[in-house]
């Protein structure tokens, strides 16, 4: 009997699809699962900033740990996305939620955390430490809703991601045309081939499509696509994710 989550191992070149639980209460959570599970993701991210309050570290550790009983074999990401990258407001500030991750981390119920690479370093440290002494993978994160970044910015931000040793490194991206879309893919592909830290990008939006659906052939890891509900624009059902993916190898 398996006790604690499955580990995350994400591979380069090979399309890794994760759905999103976006469940407010652990009776929604549950509904989602039943939606989600049969359809087959290889990963599951709970984001937990959609949770009704997360100042109940009980009832929080509870739900994370029938969420990984019925997850089964997949791998869990645990995010708590932040207002300011697109996230749901949520009743406990940012100390507090560094506590919250450091306990989920503890628990053994999730396979790796989700932390935002603009967060302080002290803070950025401190998710990684707890990633680190219980055994689970650190993705720091970079979301931007308004807008892509230069191609120079992408590079200088995944490498100095690179520098803080996570296990992979993110970047979600809002591009204004197919020029921007061109750009994350061409970032996504140098800093493969150049960087040890293994990526995942996005760019979201309906211009994004394709990054979500051929992005692995550029070295993104992973890709996340809809389960049940969205939670970002742009997002694929995963049965057509999957069957590009099909056409495509
Ligand atoms: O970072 C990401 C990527 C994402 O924003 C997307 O665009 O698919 C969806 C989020 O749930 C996840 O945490």
């Amino acid at each position: 009997m398996t006790t604690k989550a499955q580990s995350l191992d994400l591979h380069k070149y090979t399309s890794t699809v994760c759905t999103a639980l976006v469940g407010k209460t652990a009776e929604e959570l549950d509904r989602e699962l039943d939606i989600i599970l049969p359809k087959e993701p290889d990963v599951l991210e709970w984001r937990a900033d959609h949770l009704e309050t997360l100042a109940d570290t009980g009832r929080l550790l509870k739900a994370a740990d029938s969420i990984r009983k019925r997850a089964g074999k997949l791998p869990i990401i645990f995010t708590i996305r932040s207002v300011h990258e697109g996230g749901e407001t949520i009743d406990i500030d940012e100390e507090a939620k560094v506590e919250v991750l450091q306990q989920i981390a503890a628990s053994g119920s999730v396979s790796a955390l989700d932390y935002e690479w603009s967060n302080n370093r002290e803070r950025v440290t401190g998710v990684q430490n707890a990633c680190r002494k219980h055994g689970i993978k650190c993705i720091l994160s970079y979301h931007n809703f308004q807008e892509t970044p230069s191609r120079e910015e992408m590079i200088r931000m995944l490498k100095e991601m690179a520098e803080q040793k996570p296990d992979y490194g993110k970047l979600a991206v809002m591009p204004q045309n197919n020029t921007d879309v061109l750009q994350l893919l061409d970032v996504t592909e140098e800093i493969t081939s150049s960087l040890e830290m293994p990526i995942i990008t996005m760019a979201m939006g309906p211009l994004g499509g394709i990054t979500r659906l051929a992005g692995w052939q550029y070295g993104s890891v992973l890709t996340f696509a809809v389960g049940s509900s969205s939670s970002a624009p742009g997002q694929i059902p995963i049965d057509l994710v999957r069957r590009v993916e099909q056409a495509l190898k």
